[in-house]
């Protein structure tokens, strides 16, 4: 019999938004070309958007990372249920008010996705830890998000730290919330030989 892979789809969005200077595109440019500093919009489309393939624990994968510099780029944005979407939300732990927008960007993409089928898992992520001299956002502060249930993720783009573990979290999240959402009777996420 041949060989059937009932697995979730191999294409996700990721959405890269915070406030300005973040670390956004660098985290892009970081991920896709291992590139610090990265060259000026090098690999960005002209939607912002970058595609990326790449093998994660033997799977292929199709990443389209989205850069959002503003808020009106992000309702702009035109979405569709069919393609799982994540959204990364930077901030800079050398930038304070980076940190109180966090709140807005979080609830702001909450909003638009409230008629999404699927769950559109949201990570929080403190960039620039190497800057830790230059530290404006409290520890303390980060781990109450912490204890209260989101996901923050500790990295910094400059020494190449974290950044894996971020997109690596993000893809589990959305592969589990697809398997949660065809799990139930007839379907289940297994191979069949
Ligand atoms: N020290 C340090 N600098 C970083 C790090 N990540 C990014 N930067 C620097 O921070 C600055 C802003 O980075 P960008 O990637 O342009 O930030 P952005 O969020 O895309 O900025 P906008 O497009 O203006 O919204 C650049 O000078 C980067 O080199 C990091 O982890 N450590």
């Amino acid at each position: 019999m041949p060989k059937q892979q009932l697995l979730p789809s191999s294409e996700y969005r990721i959405l890269v938004l915070g406030d300005k200077a973040v670390g956004k595109t660098s985290l892009i440019a970081r991920y896709v070309r291992n590139e610090f500093p990265y060259q000026k919009r090098l690999h960005i489309n002209s939607d912002n958007s970058t595609i990326y393939q790449t093998i994660i624990d033997g799977t292929d994968y199709t990443f389209i990372f989205c850069d959002i510099s503003t808020i009106s780029e992000f309702e702009k944005l035109k979405l569709s249920d069919t393609i799982p979407t994540a959204c990364l939300i930077l901030f800079s732990i050398t930038d304070e008010k980076s940190f109180t927008q966090l709140n807005f960007f979080y609830e702001t993409i909450r909003l638009k996705f409230s008629n999404q089928s699927l769950h559109v898992p949201i990570l929080i992520v403190a960039n620039k830890i190497d800057l830790e001299h230059d530290r404006a956002v409290k520890q303390e502060s980060i781990d109450k998000l912490k204890s209260s249930g989101f996901d923050v993720y500790d990295i910094s783009i400059k020494g190449n730290v974290g950044i894996g573990d971020v997109i690596y979290t993000a893809v589990k999240h959305l592969q589990y919330d697809i398997l949660e959402k065809v799990k139930p009777d007839t379907v289940c996420a297994c191979i069949i030989t």
